[in-house]
């Protein structure tokens, strides 16, 4: 049936409303103080719609929000030029601020997680975020809303014209608005995944730039279609745009997920060469959202940002998905793990075969090393277990076919090192087994937050020698366990002294050169 055009009024309609709303969308360049004088606490809810609107049915009321922040031990730090932040408590409370099309992508749930309540408000807003908040507890979303509300048609009648033009087939964009910058290849296409999805009804275009695999079709994607959001690894972003294919001068909602690790040795450089590629810090909003905050990187984060508005949800220490089970087992011989490692593996009743019901628990075994992965792997597949793995000495192929098997459950075993330690969100991972430690105890909390997602519930099992590097991490990973219930004692025969963590890159001598006003801390209890 061919697609009537949408009738002359109502293209006059859409166009008056998105020049309405990119002059909404230019209130976020200008100053702090303008923003305030702009959004004042009129409403409990932000309405950049307009001002004069009466205050939404569903706003919540002072008592609640005061509740709410206290049951989910949420701490804002606010600078003071900017408004408070108002949870946003239920999804209807969006509905003045995004557009339908994109209220459906969160039909399926019942209400905001704590970390979406409180980003959408100020994101919405145009501020520059940090947002902490555990492992699975939906942070995607919470910058993915309103990265596409952003560049999105803003109201329904125009979403559905579009809609119908364009379902299916994606709008050519000439410029990237939005990127996403991602630590590992199997994460950036996880939340391509999710921005193609949250996208698709306004005929946005996302595309996922990452190595390992041919640039050629990247480039054509990049020169030929466009995109309005980028998602990617720092080192291909970086080889697309010195090849002129990446122009990111027009990105003006810049995210890095994972955002300690991308600012962890290593990767700061990158970073700093893709930021400099992007639209100026003023007229650029900079959200930084991770599991772990360490104290290293908290600094040299906010040289990146316009005085941001930081949200922590739980405690701003190092702390473990509450929903996971931790235990600990210490071992005086690295030999008995293969032994420990198949006796859990027959305690757990975890099946050989493959998997049959979409619902059957997965169960992730991290490694530390490539080599150690790839060792493992071929034990329990000599044990007769359906595995697969995921290391850097496979092809990029054979990484995600490995992913794609242990999702369909053709193999319900996984043995992986830390580049599945972040932001992959596996259905129906019941038990993660660490069976070397890793590096740092922010790896520990990340690999163990690939089970207990989306509100369920789910088991880690650490094996810990104390050989190595792991001497130095009993104390940190003993405060983990006692933090969140767990029994620590097996690790009281190792030294207890927790080290103060410095910047990969700049250690002691890093200095805050932001010249920002101290925030003001704002703790609602
Ligand atoms: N409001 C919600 N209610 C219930 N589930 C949700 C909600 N929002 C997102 N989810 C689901 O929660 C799961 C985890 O989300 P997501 O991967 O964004 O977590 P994350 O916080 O980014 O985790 P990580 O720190 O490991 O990267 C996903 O399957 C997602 O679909």
């Amino acid at each position: 049936m061919p697609t009537s055009a949408p009738s002359s009024s109502t293209q006059k309609k859409c166009k008056r409303e998105k020049k309405d709303k990119s002059k909404r969308l230019d209130t976020s360049t200008l100053s702090d103080s303008t923003l305030t004088a702009s959004s004042a606490a009129t409403s409990a809810v932000p309405t950049p719609l307009s001002t004069t609107r009466a205050p939404t049915p569903t706003a919540p009321t002072p008592a609640d929000v005061s509740a709410y922040l206290k049951a989910h031990n949420i701490t804002i730090h606010t600078p003071s030029s900017s408004t408070a932040v108002v949870p946003m408590l239920s999804f209807s409370q969006l509905d003045e601020h995004i557009p339908q099309a994109l209220r459906d992508a969160l039909k399926s749930f019942k209400e905001p997680t704590p970390i979406q309540a409180c980003a959408w408000p100020t994101t919405l807003r145009g501020d520059d975020v940090v947002g902490i908040a555990e492992t699975g507890s939906g942070k995607t979303l919470a910058f993915g809303i309103p990265a596409i509300a952003r560049i999105a048609p803003s109201t329904p009648q125009c979403v559905s014209q579009n809609s119908k033009k364009s379902k299916g087939k994606s709008t050519t964009t000439a410029s990237i608005s939005a990127l996403v910058i991602a630590p590992t290849r199997e994460l950036a296409i996880q939340t391509h995944d999710t921005m193609t999805m949250l996208g698709e009804p306004f005929g946005l275009r996302s595309i996922a730039v990452f190595g390992g695999v041919d640039k050629e079709p990247q480039k054509r994607a990049l020169r030929e279609a466009g995109a309005a959001v980028v998602v990617g690894t720092p080192g291909r972003i970086m080889d697309l745009m010195d090849e002129g294919v990446c122009d990111l001068s027009r990105v003006t909602y810049l995210v890095l997920d994972e955002a300690d690790r991308m600012l962890d040795k290593g990767f700061e450089n990158d970073i700093r060469k893709i930021m400099k590629g992007c639209a100026p810090v003023e007229q650029r909003q900079t959200l930084m959202f991770s599991a772990t905050w360490p104290e290293a990187v908290r600094r040299l984060a906010a040289t990146f940002q316009r005085n941001p508005i930081r949200i922590t949800v739980g405690s701003d220490d190092l702390t473990a998905n509450s929903r996971v089970e931790q235990t600990v087992e210490v071992f005086d011989d690295q030999r008995e793990k293969d032994s420990r490692l198949t006796a859990h593996l027959r305690a757990l009743q975890h099946k050989k075969t493959s998997l049959t019901g979409s619902d059957e628990k997965r169960i992730l075994v991290f490694a530390l090393y490539k080599k150690e992965a790839s060792r493992v792997e071929q034990t329990l597949r000599r044990a007769g277990y359906a595995v697969g793995s995921i290391h850097g000495d496979l092809s990029q192929a054979a990484r995600m076919e490995s992913l794609e098997a242990f999702k369909s459950g053709k193999t319900g075993l996984l043995v992986a090192t830390d580049v599945a330690s972040r932001g992959l969100d596996i259905p129906n991972v019941g038990t993660v087994i660490n069976y070397t430690f890793p590096l740092t105890v922010e790896d520990y909390i990340h690999r163990i937050g690939r089970t207990g997602r989306g509100g369920k519930s789910g088991k880690a099992i650490t094996f810990f020698t104390g050989d190595g590097h792991e001497r130095g991490l009993a104390g940190e990973l003993a405060k983990i366990l006692r933090d969140g219930g767990f029994d620590a004692e097996p690790l009281k025969k190792f030294p207890m002294t927790i080290k103060k963590k410095e910047h990969g890159a700049y250690g002691a001598f890093y200095k805050d050169t932001s010249g920002a006003a101290a925030p003001k801390r704002l703790k609602f209890t």
